[in-house]
């Protein structure tokens, strides 16, 4: 549980265990060595077992190699350096979900595996474009669990949103397009879908995804505007299997990387952005909907490599 505070210290106590290895690992590195071949290799090495991907442990090892090469290095450069290269990497894919409020509604669907946080986003997503002054209507797609539309429904009484549901086994592609009919007649701006939690391999329910893309383009030719892939942080490199599948069948447009705040592998985040270049909308690091926030790339890189500020 999180113990409140503002968000850059939630942040920085999310993303404790990824820092506190990443860290300790470059102290064990650089203390009283040079910049060598050997302190480069385990550098990089360090970086890759980090989740920070091939690219990234280049690209910092050789612009290290480049400046510094035969000299002293302290931790605490090689960290700085290391949150440099993150921030320009993730810097253009550090983007809010943006609403075109011409859509009326502009939809988007949410989608991603089984208990990877779908509906806590949406409903962190539905309580802030509301405060902002959108009208939201949430649709309960999760038409397997019914736990999950109570869940739903508890959102939408919070954030005074209305919401379409169907009993436990409806369709869920006609529950979507049933929901964009509601949202259209009653001029809202935005219409947010929770799906059912799948395994990116089971072929069936992928199948089922797409359908509910097929038929929601019965409402809206265009539909669905956005397209979130909400990532579990957690499964570590299975997260690139995940937003490749999800890519493929659906075309992601934004992921949101939820509980950076249980592993010590946030550098996957790094990763997934280097390697997909899909926008990422927001993170969360922590178990309630205060702990998800906008991503923001400096704040990111700098508590994710542990620096201050
Ligand atoms: N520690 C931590 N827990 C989180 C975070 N985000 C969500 N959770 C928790 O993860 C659990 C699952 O979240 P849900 O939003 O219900 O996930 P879901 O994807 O809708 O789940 P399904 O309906 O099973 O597909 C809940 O207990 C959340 O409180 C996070 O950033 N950190």
């Amino acid at each position: 549980m999180s113990e409140g505070g503002s968000w850059l210290q939630r942040l920085k106590r999310g993303l404790g265990r990824s820092s506190t290895k990443l860290s300790e690992g470059i102290v064990g590195i650089f203390t009283k060595r040079r910049l060598d071949d050997e302190t480069l290799d385990e550098l990089e090495e360090l970086l890759i077992q980090a989740d920070m991907g091939i690219t990234i442990a280049d690209e910092v090892t050789t612009r290290l190699r480049k400046t510094r090469f035969g000299q002293e290095v302290t931790p605490e450069e090689i960290r700085a350096a290391l949150a440099e290269v993150i921030v320009e990497l993730i810097d253009p894919i550090a983007k809010p979900l943006k609403i075109d409020a011409k859509l009326k509604p502009h939809v988007v669907l949410v989608v991603g595996v089984n208990g990877s946080g779908k509906t806590t986003t949406i409903g962190k997503f539905a309580k802030s474009y509301r405060d902002a002054g959108l009208k939201v209507h949430l649709a309960a797609g999760d038409t397997f669990r019914a736990a999950a539309v109570e869940q739903l429904k508890i959102w939408a009484e919070r954030t005074g949103c209305p919401i379409t549901t169907r009993p436990t086994g409806a369709d869920a592609a006609g529950l979507a397009l049933d929901a964009y009919n509601a949202a259209k007649a009653e001029g809202a701006d935005l219409l947010l879908i929770d799906t059912a939690g799948r395994l990116q391999n089971r072929t069936d329910l992928m199948a089922e995804l797409q359908k509910i893309v097929r038929v929601l383009k019965k409402g809206d030719p265009a539909a669905p505007h956005s397209v979130l892939l909400v990532l579990d942080a957690t499964v570590g490199q299975n997260a690139h299997a995940q937003a490749e599948t999800f890519r493929d069948m659906v075309g992601v447009t934004g992921i949101v990387m939820t509980k950076l705040d249980g592993t010590a592998r946030g550098g996957v985040l790094v990763s997934l952005a280097e390697r997909y270049g899909i926008p990422v909308h927001a993170i969360g690091v922590g178990e309630t909907a205060e702990d998800l926030r906008p991503f923001e790339a400096t704040a990111f890189a700098r508590s994710l490599v542990g620096l201050e500020g």
